[in-house]
């Protein structure tokens, strides 16, 4: 059949859309370990809000440590902002009541608060590699408690290149 005067086929799902923008979002993380990064969309698939994990404002990437082991004071896990967190906190439009959250790694027990009060209502994450945590075990019954609902996100063939 002509396909003269069609849509054009094989453009980016939803899904694929918001998931491959937090991915970008991970990419400008500084931490040598895990990138991560978030994307909060609201109910009529708009773009509110992105964040990836980094040290808050002030704080240096370069003075401040990005080891994991060792003395905590010396870790960088008392110092980073989580990347949901940071989308959370870098929204200037108001109410994220209702929104989506597409995440690369499946959000903590401390995110897991913040999402819940920010009136986040849906979560799409791609990896669970810590899912047999404390942290995301407790995230779990929290988000379950409240109703967020939580899905993994369908990883297609697709790869994404840009040249920029
Ligand atoms: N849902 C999450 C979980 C973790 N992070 C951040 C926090 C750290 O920068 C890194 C995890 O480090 P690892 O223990 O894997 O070396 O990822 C986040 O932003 N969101
Ligand atoms: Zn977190």
């Amino acid at each position: 059949m002509d396909k003269k005067g069609q849509k054009r086929q094989g453009y980016l799902s939803w899904d694929e859309y918001f998931m491959g923008v937090a991915m970008l979002s991970g990419m400008r993380s500084k931490d040598p370990h895990s990138q991560v990064g978030a994307c909060i969309v609201s109910e009529d698939n708009k773009i509110l809000s992105m964040g990836y994990n980094g040290f808050p404002k002030g704080c240096s990437d370069d003075e401040f440590p990005w080891g994991r082991e060792g003395d905590p004071l010396d870790t960088k896990y008392l110092y980073v902002t989580h990347s949901e967190l940071n989308a959370i906190l870098n929204y200037r439009g108001g109410s994220l009541e209702g929104a989506k959250l597409y995440v690369s790694l499946f959000p903590c027990n401390e995110c897991a608060k913040a999402i819940i009060q920010a009136g986040i209502k849906t979560i799409v994450y791609d990896c669970d590699k810590y899912a047999d945590t404390p942290s995301v075990i407790a995230s779990k019954k929290m988000l379950d408690a409240a109703g967020v609902r939580y899905y993994k996100y369908n990883r297609t063939d697709r790869e994404i290149t840009i040249k920029v």
